[in-house]
């Protein structure tokens, strides 16, 4: 069977549908095609599900602390994890049939379900179906990578996907990866009640960001209780299901980490290396991500790539962003590009860390004249207040300029209160437009302006 779209969508996750929905509104005819979930990674297996997770961790660790807000609530605290699983796949469920009810709603647009392959630039095959089109955006996403430790393929493990179908809580839980999945799976298991052993190769957690922040967050989590093996090399997996273990071989002394479950959170690779990319004659990186120039164009006229397959970002926020940018340069006659994004993300523990723009360490590299301004989370009315007062923030100034080039908060609600920092990046404004402002007592953002007006130079 032979079937023609003016344009082809391939995968329906946080870039593909909207960009969908826009064609078909502007009279094109558009093909979606998803091999497995319609929502993709957030919605399925991501940002959607953990995050309900970590919210039901949250519960549970007030719950803990009930009697520091002098509430009495009857001793332990019991975690249902089935009933955690319930909510979490009820949350991610929902979210995913309003995605599947929008596309079937959209004028224009048809839903195709399978795997498409390119057969050359303007045809895919789904299945016995050929598709031929004018154009083609890829939004195919990644996956988990595993490394090719010794005994990963007789050992069992888990990755971010196995992880939504557990059914029992680990007693111990050994995590393979020190960054967000492995941090935000870590403390949440940990609040649930498992015991948690992260292993790590770097020398400290999360090495992109400042030494402080770093430090503040293992300060985080091995108050919690979770175990910390960083510098960790040299990995190999022993063990069956149910008494694993994780072996860092090259270390002095070596060090065995046994556990019930292992999880591995080392990284994610591109859905492209099935996707028939040489019929199409697109290029990729050596590690599979499709190039693509400032507007998402691949270098085959004719086809796009936008969100985590194209190597650009690998955060919901920039994949929707990729749309925007197709969207806008297509059909708004508008030349938005990946370069006018700011970098910004935050890492989901408790309390979050938030961050925008560079690091202390980045700008300096960058030959900024930097000057910095922190404050004690221990010292926000707010945090105080809600006996939330672990973490700090940081902001990072041009002194030339005067303009903001960075910030973290690492604190309750700073994943918000950044917010207020980065629409002013984006407004080019000079860090003073946040000082002049009058915010809303009591807030986290509130000290903002007062952490913005102890500005230094940095001593180190
Ligand atoms: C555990 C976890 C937690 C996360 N938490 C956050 C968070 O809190 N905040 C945040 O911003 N980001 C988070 N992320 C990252 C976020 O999920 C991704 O950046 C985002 O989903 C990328 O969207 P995308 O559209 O590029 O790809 P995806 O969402 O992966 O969608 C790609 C789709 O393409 C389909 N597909 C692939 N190949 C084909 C093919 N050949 N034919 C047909 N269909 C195909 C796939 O089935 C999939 O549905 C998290 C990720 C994980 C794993
Ligand atoms: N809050 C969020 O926005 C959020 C949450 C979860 C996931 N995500 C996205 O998912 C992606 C994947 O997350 P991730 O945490 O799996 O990957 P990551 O690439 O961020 O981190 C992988 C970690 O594993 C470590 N590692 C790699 N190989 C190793 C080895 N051989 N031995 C020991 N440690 C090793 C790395 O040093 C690193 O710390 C991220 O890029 C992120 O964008 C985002």
């Amino acid at each position: 069977m032979s079937q023609r779209f003016d344009a082809v969508v391939v995968g329906a996750g946080q870039a593909g549908p909207s960009l969908a929905a826009r064609l078909g509104e502007a009279g094109r005819k558009v093909a979606v095609i998803e091999r497995h979930l319609v929502g993709g990674t957030c919605v399925n297996t991501g940002c959607i599900p953990t995050k309900a997770m970590v919210a039901s961790a949250y519960v549970a660790h007030m719950a803990r602390r009930a009697s520091d807000y002098g509430v009495e609530n009857g001793g332990d605290i019991k975690v249902e994890v089935e009933r955690v699983w319930q909510r979490t796949r009820g949350i991610s469920e929902r979210s995913r049939q309003n995605v599947e009810k929008w596309l079937a709603g959209m004028p224009n647009v048809t839903l195709i379900r399978g795997h498409a392959v390119f057969e050359s630039p303007k045809t895919l095959r789904v299945g016995d179906t050929q598709i031929e089109t004018d154009q083609v955006f890829l939004d195919v996403g990644g996956r988990a990578v595993v490394p090719d430790f010794p005994g990963a393929d007789r050992v069992p493990y888990l990755t971010n996907v196995g992880m939504m179908d557990l059914r029992e809580m680990p007693r111990h839980l050994v995590i393979v990866g020190g960054s967000y999945i492995g941090l935000e799976f870590g403390q949440m298991f940990r609040r649930f009640g498992a015991e948690v052993s992260i292993v790590e190769r770097s020398e400290r957690l999360l090495p992109r960001e400042d030494p402080e922040v770093s430090a503040a967050v293992v300060d985080i989590l091995q108050r919690e209780g979770i175990t910390l093996h960083l510098g960790a090399e040299c990995i190999e997996l022993d063990g069956k299901a149910g008494d694993v273990a994780v072996l860092a071989r090259c270390d002095q002394p070596r060090k065995e980490v046994r556990g019930t479950h292992i999880l591995m959170a080392t990284g994610r690779r591109p859905n492209t290396d099935s996707l028939g990319l040489q019929k199409a004659g697109v290029a990729t990186d050596k590690h599979g991500y499709i190039l693509v120039d400032d507007q998402c164009r691949t270098n085959v006229e004719g086809i796009w790539a936008m969100g985590d397959c194209n190597g650009k970002g690998a955060f919901t926020h920039t994949s929707y962003n990729d749309y925007e940018i197709v969207a806008a340069n297509l059909l708004d006659n508008e030349p938005r590009r990946i370069s006018d994004r700011i970098n910004a993300y935050a890492l989901f523990i408790d309390p979050p860390l938030a961050r925008v723009g560079l690091t202390e360490h980045e700008a300096l590299r960058d030959g900024h004249k930097v000057l910095v301004g922190v404050r004690p989370m221990a010292r926000v009315g707010r945090a105080i207040e809600r006996g939330e007062t672990q973490g700090f923030m940081k902001v990072i100034v041009d002194g030339d300029t005067n303009k903001l080039l960075g910030a973290a908060i690492l604190g309750i609600s700073g994943d918000e209160a950044i917010h207020s920092l980065l629409d002013v990046m984006y407004a080019k404004a000079p860090y003073r437009t946040v000082t002049h402002a009058v915010h809303i007592h009591p807030t986290i953002a509130e000290l903002l302006p007062t952490t913005l007006q102890s500005l230094s130079v940095p001593s180190g």
